[in-house]
Parts: structure tokens; sequence; C-alpha cells
């Protein structure tokens, strides 16, 4: 559902995002929608688009000191209260910038079946939910509405934009990374993998775009439940997720249905689950 915003022209929107040219500048709004397995979820969560912005925000703040950011204002109209940004229109590289700190999903895939990640070697043995040696860069092109992104090798990166670029990409992200990851790791939280987008300024200058290291970005695990072998539990979707694949959901993920709407109860949990995420992370109450 695309909301008319006065003074707002829908661009984009996302599964759980929406983007609309608002002036000289983008406003992007989050919304309190969920996924999971691939659909968009009934109900929302409620403040899931406020908790996941000001986490972003937080984000951005600890991080400016190693790279400039998009955020212009969060002087948004009244209807998105908390939940949007007035971004500055970037051009944006076309390239998902994921590094994985911990081996699972795609990259886990794609380990099992050639050893290497795009393109990039990794050691035998290792299992779903390994932490990596290093974090790695494994990017990935935007896929089409609907579809998965697909994973890709630097030298591909290096063809589409250049390689000072990709170099610089790829770089900033890990380094990005890392201080993320030791953040949340101190605070229990294990980012097992995350999503960057960048753009570049008139200027040159490169910019972290997008939204930053919120649950939606990236794979937030909680460091207490961590066992390679098996698949981690989700810090924020598990309660989700256990609902749909039990037999009280009624819904059988193999016929590709619509999923049921998630029960008041599962809503309120998940919504706990991210106040927690956010209150841990920032270490400021809600
Ligand atoms: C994929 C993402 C998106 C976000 C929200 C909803 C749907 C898509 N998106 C971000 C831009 C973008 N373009 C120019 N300048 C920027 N600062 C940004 C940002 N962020 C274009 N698409």
């Amino acid at each position: 559902m695309v909301l008319e915003i006065p003074g707002a022209t829908h661009l984009h929107s996302g599964k759980v995002r929406d983007l609309y040219e608002y002036g000289d500048h983008l406003l992007m709004v989050a919304s309190d929608r969920i996924s999971a397995y691939d659909f968009s979820l009934e109900p929302g969560i409620p403040d899931k688009g406020e908790i996941l912005t000001r986490m972003s925000l937080w984000w951005f703040e600890q991080l400016a000191d190693i790279v400039p950011n998009h955020v212009i204002s969060t002087d948004v109209p009244e209807q998105v209260a908390g939940r949007a940004l007035i971004v500055e229109r970037l051009d944006m590289f076309p390239v998902e910038c994921v590094v994985r700190g911990y081996l699972t999903g795609s990259g886990l895939a794609d380990y099992a079946a050639s050893g290497h990640v795009c393109g990039v070697p990794l050691p035998r043995g290792l299992v779903d939910g390994s932490r990596l040696p290093e974090p790695i860069f494994t990017p990935a092109t935007k896929a089409e509405i609907g579809d998965h992104d697909q994973n890709i090798t630097f030298d591909h990166v290096v063809d589409t934009i250049g390689a000072e670029d990709a170099a610089a990409l790829r770089d900033l992200s890990i380094q990005v990374y890392r201080r993320a990851e030791e953040i949340a790791r101190e605070r229990g939280i294990l980012l097992a993998d995350t999503k960057f987008e960048f753009g570049r300024r008139p200027d040159g200058t490169i910019v972290l775009a997008d939204e930053v290291l919120t649950p939606d970005s990236s794979r937030f695990w909680p460091a207490d439940a961590w066992e390679p072998g098996r698949s981690q539990p989700s810090f924020d979707k598990q309660f989700v997720r256990d609902w749909l694949t039990s037999p009280e959901s009624g819904w059988d993920r193999d016929i590709e249905s619509a999923p049921p709407r998630l029960p008041d109860a599962i809503v309120e949990k998940t919504r706990e689950r991210y106040l927690e995420a956010y209150e841990r992370l920032t270490g400021r109450s809600w």
C-alpha cells in the first residue's frame, strides 16, 4: 500500500520499505511490514519501522568516523514520523555489498557446491553457522522484484564499476562490518552477515546509503544460542518462523501459498525482540 505523502512522489517499493522523491532529496520510509520465507506477512509488527529507523540512525552515528552517510534530516512528514529519513540523492552503485562473518544461507550453499563463495576460497570442513577466519566480501546483483539477489565475483564488480571503486566498496564494506560486528558481539548479538548499499556524490565521495545493520538488512543471531552445525535461531524472526512452520499455522510452505495471518501473541513477542535488539545495541531505552 503506497502512502500518499504531501510533497513526496513514490519511486520504489521494497518488501518492507518505500522510497519517495522529496524535493531535491529522497524520503526513505520503513514500514511495519515483516517478511519471512519471501512473503510479506500480515499483520505488520507495531513500531517495527520506527525501531529499525532509529537503529539505522544510531549505526550511522557510530560509523561516521569511518564513512560518510546519506542522512540529511529526520524532520519528516507527520504521517511517517519516526520511521522515515530524508536522505541525499546519490548515484547508487549497482552492487549489493554483502559482507559475511559467518557461513549460512546462499553463502553456505555456494560453499557446499564449490568450496568457494563469490570466488573466494574457504577452508574445508565449514558447516552452517561456522564463523569464518576473516569476514569476506560477497557481492550480489540486485534482483528483480520477488527474485533472490545473485551472488557475483569481485571481478564481476570490477567489470561493472571499475577496479578503483570495486576495491573501495570492498574495503569500506569489510571495515564497516568489522566495526559493527565487534559492537554487536559485545552486546550479545552476532552479526552473521549484512548488506550495504553505497552511492556517490557529484564530487566523487563514496557514501553509505540505504538502511544499515538492521535485522532486515542483516542476520542477527543471539550469541548465547550460537551452535555451528545447524540453522541458527534468528534474533528477531524466530517466533514467526517457528509458528509458520508449526502445525498450528496450518501453512504448507511447499505449496507456495501465502502464509496465514500471524496471531497477536507472535506479533507481540516479535515486537519485543525488535525492541530488545534496539535497546541492547544502542543502550537507549525505547
Ligand atoms: C534499494 C533502495 C530502496 C530503498 C527503499 C525502498 C526501495 C528501494 N534504494 C535506495 C536508493 C537511493 N537512490 C539514490 N540515493 C539514495 N540515497 C538512495 C538510498 N538509500 C534507490 N533504491
